[in-house]
């Protein structure tokens, strides 16, 4: 029995797709029922449903094999688990974006931004000093009501940009879909995984 940590929200929908596509015949259940224990027993799968950021902490704790994750949320927090295969979907990119002509004011910027990590490595790398200011969504109001001077986000059609006033100013990593894998499981289970790798492999497109 091989246990798959999913992600729940935008990824879920192309994740079960993209599982079908490879052959696993996953039953109606999955986009209908709120359960977050989904058993498949003729795969010989189990499926549990959890936060995208959570996804990584399951498979990290080993109560998951395998979990799919965004490489934003691999970027963000360093853990105890293997990256084995991007699956290429949920394709967007990590962004800085502001104001156009937007002025700071004081020595260092405030950025806000769900990801404080990947912002302040961002950041230091390019030698600017930043403050970061740690949101959990509605990024892109940080800047319009003068509580940022920039932010660090997720952009993928640009729209919520577009609609605020606001300008993207520089891209900082494009960002898909991983497989990811708990190390002991991936010792324990390789056949399995390994098998897993190769139907999704054949299966991912190939931008
Ligand atoms: N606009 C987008 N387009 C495509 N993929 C996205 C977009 N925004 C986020 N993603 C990807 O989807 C993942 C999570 O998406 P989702 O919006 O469902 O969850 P969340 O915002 O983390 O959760 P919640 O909204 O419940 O706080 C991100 O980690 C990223 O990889
Ligand atoms: O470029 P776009 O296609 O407009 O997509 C980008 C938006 O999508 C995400 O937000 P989400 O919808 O997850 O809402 P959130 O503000 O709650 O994070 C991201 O944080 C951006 O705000």
């Amino acid at each position: 029995m091989i246990t798959i940590a999913m992600p729940k929200g935008r990824i879920f929908e192309e994740a079960v797709e993209l599982l079908r596509k490879a052959g696993y015949r996953l039953p109606p259940e999955f986009e209908e029922s709120r359960k977050l224990i989904i058993d498949v027993s003729e795969e010989e799968m189990r499926f549990i449903l959890a936060k995208p950021m959570d996804v990584v902490t399951y498979v990290e704790h080993g109560v998951a094999d395998l979990g799919i994750a965004g490489k934003d949320v691999m970027l963000e927090e360093e853990r105890d688990v293997y990256e084995i295969l991007d699956l290429k979907i949920s394709k967007c990119h990590l962004a800085v974006a502001g104001l156009p002509n937007g002025k700071v004011n004081g020595v260092a910027p405030r950025v806000a931004t769900k990801y404080p990590n990947v912002a302040s490595s961002y950041f230091r790398e390019q030698g600017e000093q930043v403050e970061i200011i740690k949101l959990n969504g509605s990024i892109e109001l940080a800047p319009l009501i003068g509580l940022a001077d920039r932010i660090v986000d997720i952009v993928s059609t640009g729209r919520t940009l577009k609609e605020n006033g606001l300008v993207e100013l520089e891209r900082i990593a494009e960002i898909t879909s991983r497989l990811i894998v708990n190390p002991v499981s991936y010792r324990m289970k390789d056949a399995k995984i390994d098998e897993i790798i190769e139907r999704l492999s054949l299966v991912i497109g190939d931008e």
